[in-house]
């Protein structure tokens, strides 16, 4: 049978690796428990008027922080290899400082990762995924280089007191989406309007302090512990309207100004030339002294070149990019002054604004990342659909097949060393400034009840004989 694409039967190799994925905030409740300390989220959906959609926080959530137990029995009867959640830095520093470990916080995810264990799943930690402490936040949190040490004291910490049963660990979730949403445009908490600035201060520490997390595991750590790390970042596929050179090249420079602002550091030394240009450039017009990019120094570009094991990478949909013949430096964010991005209004909607279904991304987009990154590990650590909540998720299912078959294809036929596949998410949970309006999960979550009860969604059926039978369609041919 044929499911969209080339080949049959797009059977996945026995050693891929599937899981699903939540994140502290989204997910964990108990805001204010057992000595956690309050965080950018904690203190931006509390704030009056809120800026979340119906008034939404996370202070409850999904309740993992008490029902972990049986988030892990889903886990178990989905069937997963891994399970990737995220620790929240306030729950284990309050302050955000390391000279004060809350012990109830560190036994929390102790319990977590045992109970994962016992059930034969692997963790998947993700140290970073949005929520600072706010005691760092108010001395200027990303955009102020203290945190750079403050974070590698937090992951030290991790490190050492679940380094023997946890052997996969990101540093960060989609950086991007931390520094540009939450220190350029207000998209994201701390909601910080300062585009061309705040989000380039905010990458410069946060890149620094990835690798001197990744180089203190390296050094200190894997030795003993044998575990492997990498990074979590994200982007679309961006797609040139047309094959015109100018529309080629638009592209190219959204997935560098996008993908390529991270992963060109961590894998070459230094932030993409088109990047440097173009930001120089403009800084120039506007009447700045220097770019407003910063520079690393020669010594930070050799230490930061090389601090990845594999890549995660986030993929949920694609855009179309065209040139514009003006340029038009008051335009946008330094990115968007020489290109446009658009989704054809045509294309197939979800229940998040930005998410279009278009599956053929999928395969364009780890196929660039392996002919630009010399053929890194690939895992996708998010992919995955929004609705409005209901049981009957054939739109979910339709989604998954595609997205996966398209993933099939590009490491079969273009030899994409893609290792592992994490469906976001799990359960319905906190989904930010949406609040709980748009649902991910595999598993439909009653935020009316006081229970939290979870129940199956025909995709987590779905999800669930997939990964008994590893194959896309229902007569698998060997
Ligand atoms: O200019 S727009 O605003 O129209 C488009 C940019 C906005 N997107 C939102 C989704 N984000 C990646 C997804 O973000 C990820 O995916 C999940 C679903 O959102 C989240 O719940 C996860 O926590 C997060 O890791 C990338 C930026």
């Amino acid at each position: 049978a044929q499911v969209n694409g080339t080949l049959n039967n797009k059977r996945f190799p026995d050693d891929f690796k599937f899981g699903v994925a939540t994140a502290s905030y989204q997910v964990e409740g108990a805001w204010n428990e057992d000595g956690k300390g309050e965080n950018v989220w904690d203190q931006v959906t509390h704030r009056v008027p809120s800026p979340i959609v119906n008034n939404d926080t996370g202070d409850v959530a999904c309740d993992s922080y008490h029902k972990y137990k049986e988030d892990v029995a889903m886990l178990k009867d989905l069937g997963v290899d891994f399970y990737r959640f995220s620790i929240s830095w306030s729950r284990i520093l309050p302050t955000g400082f390391a000279n004060e470990i809350n012990e109830a916080g560190l036994q929390y995810y102790k319990n977590l990762v045992k109970e994962l264990r016992a059930n034969g799943i692997e963790p998947l930690v993700t140290i970073f995924h949005w929520d600072q402490p706010q005691p760092l936040e108010d001395l200027g949190g990303w955009t102020n280089d203290i945190i750079i040490d403050q974070f590698v004291d937090y992951a030290r910490i991790l490190f050492r007191e679940l380094g023997n049963e946890v052997k996969y660990w990101l540093t960060f979730n989609e950086p991007k989406q931390t520094c540009n949403q939450g220190y350029g445009t207000a998209q994201k908490a701390p909601l910080i309007t300062s585009p061309g600035m705040g989000e380039y201060l905010c990458t410069h520490n946060l890149l620094r302090a990835h690798a001197k997390a990744w180089r203190l595991y390296d050094e200190e750590f894997r030795q003993e512990q044998q575990g492997t790390i990498g990074i979590t970042i994200d982007t679309p596929w961006f797609e040139p309207f047309s094959n015109s050179t100018a529309d080629i090249e638009a592209a190219e420079t959204k997935l560098q100004f996008t993908f390529g602002w991270y992963t060109n550091p961590i894998v070459y030394g230094d932030y993409p030339s088109v990047m440097q240009t173009n930001i120089a450039r403009r800084s120039a017009q506007q009447g700045f002294k220097e770019s407003r990019l910063p520079q690393f120094t020669e010594e930070e570009k050799a230490y930061i070149k090389g601090t990845y094991d594999f890549l995660g990478v986030n993929v949920y949909t694609t855009f179309l990019v065209s040139s514009t013949d003006e340029p038009d430096p008051s335009m946008g964010l330094d990115e968007d002054s020489e290109v446009l991005d658009w989704q054809p209004d045509d294309w197939e909607s979800t229940a998040s604004s930005w998410l279009k279904v278009v599956p053929w991304g999928m395969r364009k987009l780890v196929t660039w990342i392996k002919n630009t990154y010399d053929n890194p590990k690939i895992m996708i650590t998010e992919n995955g659909y929004s609705d409005n909540g209901t049981l009957e998720d054939d739109g979910r299912i339709s989604y998954y097949e595609r997205y996966l078959s398209s993933l099939r294809d590009a490491m079969e036929l273009d030899g994409v060393d893609v290792i592992a596949y994490t469906a976001w998410s799990l359960m319905d949970n906190f989904e930010w400034m949406q609040g709980y309006s748009e649902k991910f999960g595999l598993y439909h979550v009653d935020f009316n009840s006081p229970n939290r009860e979870r129940t199956a969604k025909k995709s987590a059926l779905w999800y669930k004989n997939l990964l008994e039978t590893r194959c896309l369609v229902e007569e698998c041919v060997d």
